[in-house]
């Protein structure tokens, strides 16, 4: 087991659980996608290509982005890693399964509080990340804005006066740009609302998708917000556009809330009590039923109805509770029988404060 510093803790910075509207947006990340003119998407680059992309941008970053406020980066190569950990820096949102699993070359640039996340050769030869606590679209493509024009003045991106920034999927052509936000909507999924919130925003240019991204499930009313439409627009439209839209589910989510404290308060606090109550004592727990009973616990302290652990807590046993961080905390061998119960306990200890001992 490696002893890379940024696997050994689930907790990232930006899951603290603050900045604005946090009981409802828990986080929000902008990503730029780039590319070097004179070489080859990573998908159709040779090793040796690859490889001078990884030597361009690395020295790049190793020179230093721009004179001043540069934060320390952290570069880290995927051939070095072993799969627990790139595991784990996908349950972190920090990678993508296809750099973890796909790329030829493929490197993570880190800052310390994990907030900005660059990576090399996956999709794309560059894909700046910035992630950040609670609703903050505005703060979080102004420094990804910030670092992409660092990286301009230095390289020559592939970029087409028609089109935009070129990229390897059309779909990301233009702007190369997508914001987004991880919302929690347990209200309007228990008072049914939430299809018709979904498709409405599916036709305003924006588009759902799971907790881990493109193709992944929505796991604990966690339903992730971003913009479909990368080409015709502008970036600030493209802002704009996401920030009035998950303003307006804010609202809905806000008085779906309210309406279930005034119509149902005692069959919503039963519920909310139970998930407390199973979560700190069960001796087994699957995945999914965690992710539920975690979002109940979640909508029981923001409703006020239980003086329960911090939306911290929360983001923290979210990611401690995947398959790729049990292992790495409980060791390689446990297998999937012992997960279950290596997660019930690790719940209970949190929940509990206790310290964490061997499962
Ligand atoms: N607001 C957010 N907060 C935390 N993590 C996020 C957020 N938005 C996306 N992510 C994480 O980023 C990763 C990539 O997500 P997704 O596949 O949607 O991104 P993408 O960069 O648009 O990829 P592609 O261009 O390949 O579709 C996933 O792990 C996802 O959970």
């Amino acid at each position: 087991m490696s002893n890379l510093r940024f696997t050994e803790h689930a907790l990232s910075e930006w899951m603290r659980g603050s900045g604005q509207d946090s009981d409802i947006v828990i986080s929000t990340r902008v990503r730029v996608a780039r590319n070097l003119r004179q070489l080859p998407f990573p998908l159709l680059a040779t090793n040796q290509q690859s490889g001078e992309v990884l030597s361009i941008l690395t020295g790049v970053i190793q020179e230093g982005l721009c004179e001043e406020g540069t934060p320390a980066f952290h570069i880290i190569h995927l051939d070095e890693l072993d799969d627990l950990d790139k595991k784990v820096l996908v349950e972190k949102h920090l990678i993508s399964p296809n750099l973890a699993n796909e790329s030829r070359n493929g490197a993570v640039v880190l800052n310390d509080d994990e907030s900005i996340s660059i990576m090399i050769n996956e999709e794309d030869h560059l894909r700046i990340q910035c992630l950040y606590p609670g609703f903050q679209v505005m703060e979080a493509w102004e420094k990804a804005t910030e670092l992409d024009d660092a990286f301009e003045e230095k390289l020559d991106y592939a970029f087409d006066d028609k089109r935009g920034y070129m990229t390897s999927c059309p779909t990301n052509v233009g702007t190369g740009l997508r914001a987004s936000v991880m919302m929690h909507l347990p209200a309007l999924v228990m008072t049914q609302q939430i299809n018709r919130i979904l498709s409405a925003v599916s036709q305003v240019g924006l588009t759902v998708r799971g907790i881990y991204g493109e193709g992944s499930e929505a796991l604990g009313n966690l339903f992730q917000i971003s913009n479909q439409i990368t080409l015709g627009q502008t970036e600030h439209e493209i802002i704009d556009n996401l920030h009035s839209v998950v303003l307006q589910i804010i609202e809905h989510e806000k008085n779906a809330r309210a309406k279930l404290l005034n119509d149902s308060r005692l069959r919503i606090t039963d519920r909310v009590m139970r998930s407390y109550g199973i979560l700190s004592y069960a001796a087994v727990m699957e995945s999914k039923e965690a992710a539920q009973r975690l979002s109940d616990v979640r909508l029981g302290v923001d409703l006020g109805l239980l003086d329960g652990p911090s939306s911290s807590v929360m983001n923290e046993l979210n990611v401690m509770t995947q398959p790729g961080f049990l292992q790495k905390k409980f060791g390689e061998s446990i297998h999937l029988g012992d997960r279950d119960s290596c997660r019930a306990k690790l719940i209970r200890q949190t929940l509990s404060g206790q310290q964490q001992e061997p499962c």
